[in-house]
């Protein structure tokens, strides 16, 4: 009960000045719902002047105004409420987004990642769609729905107080049903709730991958994947079926048997003298069906539980902590880590880094080589503080990097990662990245990355929409766009995910030389997967065994660390063989 309360309150919270529509809207339900009592009582002042033989027309008269104002109010105000209710629920949605996606922002990129993508797409799109349904809907509807029987029960009670309370018997049963039927729900929706992010994790992983299924004719098996999310969503939404169907009919049932209890209680007081006939009508007519009123109740409870739902999975990301530090960034740009121990939060057992330790000097440009998987990719991660070292320290210019203000480490930070992402945008506006940045400003840094002409050379320049023509762009002229978004940022420290996928020798020529501008005067971090990519780097760090093992020049790492010397050896070997291949097809 208590987190149902604590729900509905963190809903008012969020939904900031926005809640006066919503009580606004309650308000004129609740009026709404005490109308419902007024024609029971016009048609009881009839029954009590016909059974007195007082029924003038002038009592005929008023009491139909009163009931046809009654009527008209109530629906009026019902119409009102339903206005209010949406206005505040839309707004209040539209804050609620706002929020998350601007918290998304703040968090921790490590801390995001650890939750799959369909499960932020369901709480940013069904979830918080189901708030719309319960500020907009249920919460006037419950005032509304309440009211009217309430009244109309108070206002039985000054008739007859012993009938008023028998006619509540069909509504106690109808609420042990009630219970019976939602007991053990908990588990079942949120077993629905699960399968329906399941489900949303496995489309955006078959659209996204759609490529790759047409390359390797994965439709079938993708498409299995795809049916038994839908098949296990199905189940789970018929197990709820089925378990709240009987109890859903007995509920409608009793509610509606209001009668059956009625005309014989009511019966026998009128014939004992206990009642009048104008009173034992009215319980007959009024008292039998009033609490079929509450029938939607039902309903209404069981959108609630997935209302709660929502707010805990929209609450969970708003309560993703947000690094806070508000120490300025350093003119020192050195960057240590010392001692560092760290695994990710999803193997928490597994350290990745063991007692790491490396320095890059201000101003050095030093490349990390290893294996696949030793944590090259994982130390950069946490120089720009996506994850924190659960022991040791990272720091730059000698202080901490939890005593930074985030939004500035990530200013001063610039990294380029493996796979460039393109927004739907215009190409201007992928460079510029949301900065203040002029045209001029953004073409100078286009040619430093070897891509203005590229550029200006597509429909309409730097005008020219990404969105479906992105796709035409190859990997090689994307990642000289990301090389151009890092050069207009100029921000001190260089991280550079160096891109895998070998790029043609002539597109390899212009990246190579946009990186050796884009490296310029900059402390840099690269992750060397190409040894090429050496060229241009002071020192070399070998990462194997859950830390660095080997720091140096490339001579001196080459004498001392047998990895590095065989992958140099193998890249020279690669290199000698490229060269024969090419002067045989010269001459
Ligand atoms: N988010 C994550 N959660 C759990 N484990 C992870 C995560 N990211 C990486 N790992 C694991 O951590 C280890 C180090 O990964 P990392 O990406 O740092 O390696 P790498 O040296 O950069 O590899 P590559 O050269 O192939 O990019 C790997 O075993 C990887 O499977």
């Amino acid at each position: 009960m208590k987190r149902k309360e604590n729900s509905v309150s963190l809903l008012l919270k969020w939904a900031g000045k926005d809640k006066y529509y919503l009580y606004l809207s309650a308000l004129c339900s609740f009026i709404s719902g005490l109308c419902t009592m007024v024609p029971y009582y016009g048609i009881y002042q009839l029954l009590t002047a016909i059974y007195n033989d007082r029924c003038t027309r002038e009592v005929l008269l008023h009491n139909s105004v009163l009931i046809a104002v009654a009527v008209f109010a109530r629906f009026t105000l019902f119409g009102c409420s339903g206005a209010l209710s949406h206005k505040g629920a839309y707004h209040t949605l539209y804050k609620v987004r706002c929020m998350i996606v601007d918290h998304m922002a703040k968090v921790p990129l490590g801390v995001l990642n650890e939750h799959n993508t369909g499960a932020i797409k369901t709480i940013l799109n069904e979830d918080i769609e189901k708030l719309e349904l319960f500020l907009a809907h249920h919460l006037p509807e419950f005032i509304y729905y309440m009211c009217g029987p309430v009244a109309v029960f108070v206002y039985l009670c000054t008739v007859n107080m012993p009938l008023a309370l028998i006619s509540l018997i069909p509504l106690l049963l109808a609420l042990a049903v009630m219970g019976m039927m939602f007991s053990g729900m908990g588990k079942m929706m949120g077993a629905a709730n699960r399968s329906l992010v399941n489900l949303n994790a496995v489309i955006i992983e078959y659209i996204s991958g759609m490529r790759l299924i047409k390359a390797y004719d994965m439709g079938s098996s993708s498409f299995q994947k795809y049916q038994d999310a839908i098949e296990e969503e199905n189940k789970n939404w018929n197990r709820i079926s089925r378990k709240m169907g009987p109890p859903y009919s007995a509920y409608i049932v009793i509610t509606e048997c209001g009668m059956l209890l009625m005309v014989p209680v009511g019966g026998y007081f009128f014939l004992h003298g206990s009642i009048p006939l104008n009173v034992f009508l009215l319980f007959v007519y009024v008292g039998s069906f009033y609490l079929t009123e509450l029938r939607p109740l039902q309903e209404l409870g069981s959108k609630f539980a997935q209302v709660l739902h929502a707010v805990t999975k929209a609450k969970e990301i708003l309560d993703i902590p947000v690094y806070e530090g508000g120490e300025d960034f350093p003119e020192n740009h050195e960057i240590c880590l010392r001692d560092v121990c760290f695994a990710y939060p999803a193997k928490e057992n597994e350290n990745v880094l063991e007692h790491c330790s490396l320095t890059i000097q201000a101003g050095e440009k030093l490349a990390l080589v290893g294996k696949s998987g030793t944590g090259k990719s994982t130390i950069i991660q946490l120089i720009a503080r996506f994850y924190d070292v659960q022991e040791g320290s990272v720091t730059i210019g000698g202080k901490n990097v939890k005593a930074f203000n985030y939004e500035q480490l990530l200013e001063q930070v610039s990294i380029v990662f493996q796979k460039t992402f393109l927004t739907r945008d215009s190409v201007l506006e992928n460079i510029r990245m949301g900065s203040e940045a002029t045209l001029e400003e953004v073409r100078e840094a286009a040619k430093k990355a070897q891509i203005d002409s590229f550029i200006m050379g597509l429909p309409e320049g730097y005008a020219t929409k990404v969105g479906s023509f992105g796709t035409r762009f190859s990997g090689g002229e994307k990642q000289r766009i990301a090389i151009a978004r890092a050069i207009l940022r100029n921000a001190p420290i260089l991280i550079l995910d160096e891109a895998t996928s070998a790029a043609d020798p002539e597109n390899q020529v212009e990246i190579d030389r946009a990186i050796r501008n884009l490296c310029e005067g900059k402390t840099v971090i690269i992750v060397a997967h190409r040894l090429s990519a050496l060229k241009i780097c002071d020192r070399i760090a070998v990462v194997e065994n859950h830390g660095v093992s080997c720091v140096g020049t490339h001579e001196e790492v080459l004498s001392r660390n047998s990895y590095y010397r065989t992958a140099w050896e193998s890249y020279e070997q690669a290199r000698a063989m490229t060269y024969q291949l090419e002067r045989r097809e010269q001459q």
